[in-house]
Parts: C-alpha cells; sequence; structure tokens
C-alpha cells in the first residue's frame, strides 16, 4: 500500500502499525503526529466529503461561518431578499468547507500515512474490514484507534416514517446546512447546543422558528436567571419557545404541503405549522455496525465505547477518541484525546503521560447572538456543595449594559446578557463562571485557564486587560465582591 489516498481493493489483505477509524479531530491529529515521528499508520474515512470530520465539515465551522451570515443580516436586513441572502450564506459556507476538507487532506497526505476511503467494521481482535462498494480490503494492525463520532438521535414521530428523514421535509443540522432555499417556518425539535444555535442563526435569516423542548426551561443545568436571559433573548430575536412540550405526532400529508405539529403538555393540546421540522435532539456514539463485539470492545447501554482514564478500551490495543466514547462532544475535547493517546503511542519519546483526569475545567460556548459561554459550577451547584466544601460562596454578577467600564459591547451595539463569577471567598478559589455576552467564547478561556492554575479570582480582578476589550469587564465585575 502507498503513501497516498486509497478506495480498498478486492480482498486485499495488509497489516499497519496503527490503524485509526474516523478522520475527526483526534484521529486526523494522530495520523499526522504519528506519521511525523516516522511511524506507519492507516487512516480510513467512510467518505470522502468528511475529510477532516465532523468539525469542519457539518459541524463547528460551517454552522458558525452561518451564523456570521445570520448576524450580518440582522444587522442589515433591508437588500437582497432574505431567501437569496440565505443561498449565498450557505454557498460561502460551502467553499469554505471545500477548501477545509481539502487542506484536511492534504495535511494527512505525508509519508508513513495512508488514507483509506470507505466503511470499517472490526471482523476479529484488531481486525478491520474495509468496503467500499464491491471492494473490501481486510487491515490487521498492532494498535487500532476508534474515533467515529456520532450521530443524529432520530427518535420515532407518530405520523413520520420510521427513518423521519426519508419526509424531505425532515432534517437534521447535517441537511438543513445545506439546502439553499430558506424554511419559511423552521420548527426546532431538542433545545440542546444545536436547537439554540439553529433557532438564533435561522430568525436571523428571516424563518419564522418554534422551539419545542421539553423541558420546561432552556438550558436547565444553568442558573434560572440564565436560562430565564437565554429566553428573553431569543423571543426578543422572534423565535417562538413552546417550553415543557413533547411532539406527540405530525400531521405530514404527502402533498409535500406544511407539516403540522401535535403538542402535548402545558395547558392545552396545540398545533404548530412548519415547513421544516429540524431534529436536534441528541447525537449517540456512531458504534451501530462496527463489529466492536467481534473486536472485544465493550459499549455501555447508550453504544458509547467504554474507555479508562488513558482512554484504552476493554481489548488490548484498542483506544477510543472523542465522541465515540460519550460525555462531553466538543471538538476540543477530541482535541485532548489525541494528547492523551500521542503521549502514550509516542512513549518513551519524553511525552508526559497525560490523562482524562488532566483536563481541568472544559468550558463550552453556544454561539447564540451575543454567545452564552459556561465554566465551572453554577451558582446553584456551587450553594449545594458549600457546607460539605467549606465555602464562603460569593457571586459576582452584572448586566452588559452596567458594566460601565466596559464599552466593548457598547461599540458593538450588543449590550444584551450578562457576566456572573461564582467564587469562594474564604480562599478566593474561582468555582465558575457564565458569561452571556458579545466575545465570552474568548473571555470564558481566560477564566478557565485562571481555574485550572487555581489563580485566585483577585488575579482576574487586578490583570492590566487591554482596552477597549471584553476582559476588561473583569477587572469591574470582581471589584464586587
Ligand atoms: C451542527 C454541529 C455543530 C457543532 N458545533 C460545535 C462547536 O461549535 N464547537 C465544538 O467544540 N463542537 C461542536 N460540535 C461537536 C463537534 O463537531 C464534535 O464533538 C467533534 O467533531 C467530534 O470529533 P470526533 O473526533 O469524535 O470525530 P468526528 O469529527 O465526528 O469524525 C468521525 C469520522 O468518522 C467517520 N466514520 C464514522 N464511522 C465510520 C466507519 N465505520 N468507517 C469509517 N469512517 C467512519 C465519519 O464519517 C467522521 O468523518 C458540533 C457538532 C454539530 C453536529
Ligand atoms: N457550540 C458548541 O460547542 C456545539 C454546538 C452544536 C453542537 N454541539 C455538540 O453536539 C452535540 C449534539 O447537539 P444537540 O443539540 O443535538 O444535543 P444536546 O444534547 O445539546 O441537546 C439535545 C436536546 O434534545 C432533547 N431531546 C433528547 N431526546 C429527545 C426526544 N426523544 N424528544 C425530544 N427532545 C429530545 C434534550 O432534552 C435536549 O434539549 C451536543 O451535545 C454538543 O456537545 C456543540
Amino acid at each position: 500500500m502507498t503513501d497516498a489516498t486509497s478506495t480498498p481493493d478486492t480482498h486485499e489483505s495488509t497489516h499497519v502499525e496503527t490503524l485509526v477509524i474516523g478522520f475527526g479531530k483526534a484521529g486526523k491529529s494522530l495520523a499526522v503526529q504519528l506519521a511525523k515521528a516516522g511511524r506507519q499508520v492507516t487512516l480510513i474515512e467512510q467518505s470522502s466529503r468528511m475529510y477532516g470530520g465532523t468539525c469542519i465539515n457539518i459541524g463547528c465551522v460551517p454552522t458558525k461561518t452561518l451564523v456570521h451570515s445570520a448576524d450580518v443580516r440582522r444587522e442589515a436586513p433591508s437588500s437582497p431578499s432574505p431567501e437569496e441572502f440565505y443561498a449565498s450564506a450557505v454557498e460561502r459556507k460551502e467553499t469554505l468547507r471545500e477548501k477545509m476538507n481539502a487542506a484536511n487532506l492534504a495535511m494527512v497526505e505525508t509519508p508513513g500515512a495512508t488514507v483509506v476511503t470507505g466503511r470499517a467494521r472490526f471482523v476479529g481482535e484488531r481486525t478491520v474490514e474495509v468496503t467500499a462498494g464491491e471492494d473490501r480490503l481486510r487491515i490487521t494492525a498492532d494498535n487500532v484507534v476508534i474515533g467515529t463520532g456520532a450521530t443524529p438521535r432520530l427518535p420515532s414521530i407518530e405520523g413520520l416514517p420510521e427513518n423521519p428523514l426519508e419526509d424531505p421535509r425532515v432534517v437534521t443540522s447535517t441537511e438543513l446546512i445545506d439546502r439553499t432555499e430558506l424554511p419559511r417556518r423552521l420548527a426546532i425539535l431538542g433545545s440542546g447546543f444545536i436547537g439554540l444555535e439553529f433557532a438564533s442563526m435561522y430568525s436571523g435569516f428571516g424563518s419564522e422558528v418554534t422551539v419545542i423542548g421539553r423541558e420546561d426551561r432552556l438550558a436547565p443545568r444553568e442558573d434560572e436567571a440564565a436560562s430565564e436571559a437565554i429566553a428573553e433573548l431569543l423571543e426578543k430575536q422572534g423565535v417562538a419557545l413552546k417550553l415543557g412540550r413533547t411532539l406527540e405526532s405530525v400531521s405530514a400529508g404527502d402533498d409535500g404541503g406544511p407539516l403540522t405539529l401535535n403538542l402535548a403538555g402545558g395547558d392545552s393540546a396545540e398545533r404548530v405549522e412548519a415547513d421544516v421540522l429540524l431534529i436536534s435532539a441528541g447525537r449517540i456514539p456512531a458504534t451501530e455496525g462496527l463489529g466492536l463485539a467481534e473486536a472485544g470492545v465493550e459499549t455501555d447501554e447508550s453504544g458509547a465505547v467504554v474507555v479508562d482514564s488513558l482512554l484504552r478500551t476493554s481489548a488490548p490495543g484498542v483506544w477510543a477518541v472523542g465522541d465515540v466514547k460519550g460525555g462531553p462532544q466538543f471538538t476540543y475535547v477530541s482535541f485532548d484525546d489525541f494528547r492523551i493517546l500521542k503521549d502514550q503511542l509516542l512513549a518513551g519519546k519524553g511525552e508526559s503521560g497525560r490523562t482524562t483526569e488532566d483536563r481541568g475545567p472544559v468550558p463550552s460556548t453556544t454561539f447564540l447572538t451575543p454567545p452564552f459561554s459556561r465554566v465551572g459550577l453554577t451558582e446553584r451547584e456551587a450553594r449545594e456543595r458549600a457546607a460539605d466544601e467549606g465555602w464562603d460562596v460569593a457571586v459576582a454578577r452584572k448586566k452588559v449594559a452596567e458594566l460601565a467600564a466596559m464599552p466593548r459591547p457598547k461599540a458593538l451595539g450588543q449590550t444584551d446578557g450578562f457576566y456572573q463569577v461564582v467564587v469562594d471567598k474564604t480562599s478566593g478559589r474561582i468555582l465558575g463562571a457564565t458569561l452571556f455576552a458579545v466575545d465570552s467564547q474568548e473571555v470564558i478561556n481566560l477564566v478557565t485557564m485562571a481555574m485550572k492554575h487555581d489563580l485566585p479570582y483577585t488575579a482576574l480582578r487586578d490583570a492590566i486587560y487591554t482596552h477597549p476589550s471584553s476582559s476588561e469587564g473583569l477587572n469591574e465585575l470582581l471589584a464586587g465582591i
């Protein structure tokens, strides 16, 4: 086999040192790093459209490209028409996706690394069969890394086909962002990361958006004030929220007309008409049909590959990285998994022996406008644990509009949201932060860094920040403690 992209040859078989299944963040980073270190690695990806994985093709980057376009539209809604604007935004997204896909492939096309395009399935211990059309390739390996990611959870919905995506009016995020027609009425089932980001984004593009959430409030793990602030923002953007509701059934008709969604819960049954229904009900580990039992790889009840803190599975010489192992589904977690594995596979080269326990607090951002960012504990969680931990919990909270010494949001005309930092006054320790503001996807990393390195809140309070910036709000906010 050569160091080039290939599709499987009929019934060929080969042995490699390291086999990586899935061209995602962890998989590709590992393949490149191993090859650079003079190792032989084969990377299998089921679709050329997915070179580079979920994040760059159907996830983070294309969606945030569209979020940006939607923000531009919100600012200047006059011309062209919403439909034309949206079609050009999708084209812009697609141009970037194609470039990034090609750049990712080029990055892996390096001596020592081989990309095989086909679907992998274990047929024995550290033995995989790759299928592409009629062709089959059997590969045995010393080390196997499973990085197949996750796929959308598709609940069965009365009135829709068993696979709801067979109805062209029903989509997941993957299909929706490829369509150049702007849905006039978009209903969204699920109010997690994708549900909220798409609600904000499509309202910006000009769709009439309805979110159906089964919990009584948005982001139910957050403090109530945060849930209320998110709801207020979305309603201000024109999004209709149907919370504490379940989708009982859909009257679909087969004339291609609108869907009627029948909701239960709340005070009374309700109907919502929609041209497109987006299902964003979570993503499940992509292990179906992977033959894990034949490889001796254990999975849990959700289908996730069970791993230890070194990401080792129950099968010797087999690891799992990224979304497929369950837990938080973020590109940066997948990248950290790569670090953990690199240390093991390059052992003896002065690497540090990182484990999942070394991660420290992991932040997140939901890309609303403005973005909603979180790290560590909420106020409620901190107060619940205060007695046991001996914390004297203090909370600094200010609306963005009231942070007098932070003019950047005012300069951008975007003063929605708030800053909140929760601390233990006795030790000065930062317990958590909720930043719902312009630039919060950046500022949250600053707070995370301080938490990871046990800096007291006074370090953030007394730091010198550039001006005008969104970090400097921490000077004023934390002075209030
Ligand atoms: C709409 C959306 C928006 C998101 N936005 C963000 C965000 O803003 N920030 C963030 O951090 N995260 C975001 N995420 C989550 C993030 O994309 C994932 O957590 C991350 O990409 C997972 O990477 P991974 O390494 O697990 O594998 P993936 O990148 O998912 O790659 C797995 C690859 O394996 C391939 N594969 C699967 N099965 C097989 C098989 N049997 N044989 C061969 N190949 C196979 C797949 O085709 C895929 O390319 C988003 C996700 C979605 C869906
Ligand atoms: N900005 C980001 O970092 C970002 C953006 C998008 C996606 N992601 C990642 O992608 C993953 C998938 O996103 P998601 O929004 O699909 O999942 P999610 O887990 O964030 O939210 C799922 C939502 O669907 C609801 N739900 C689950 N089952 C349901 C059912 N049967 N019927 C109705 N509702 C149901 C849940 O209550 C929840 O509100 C997330 O976990 C996240 O880690 C991250």
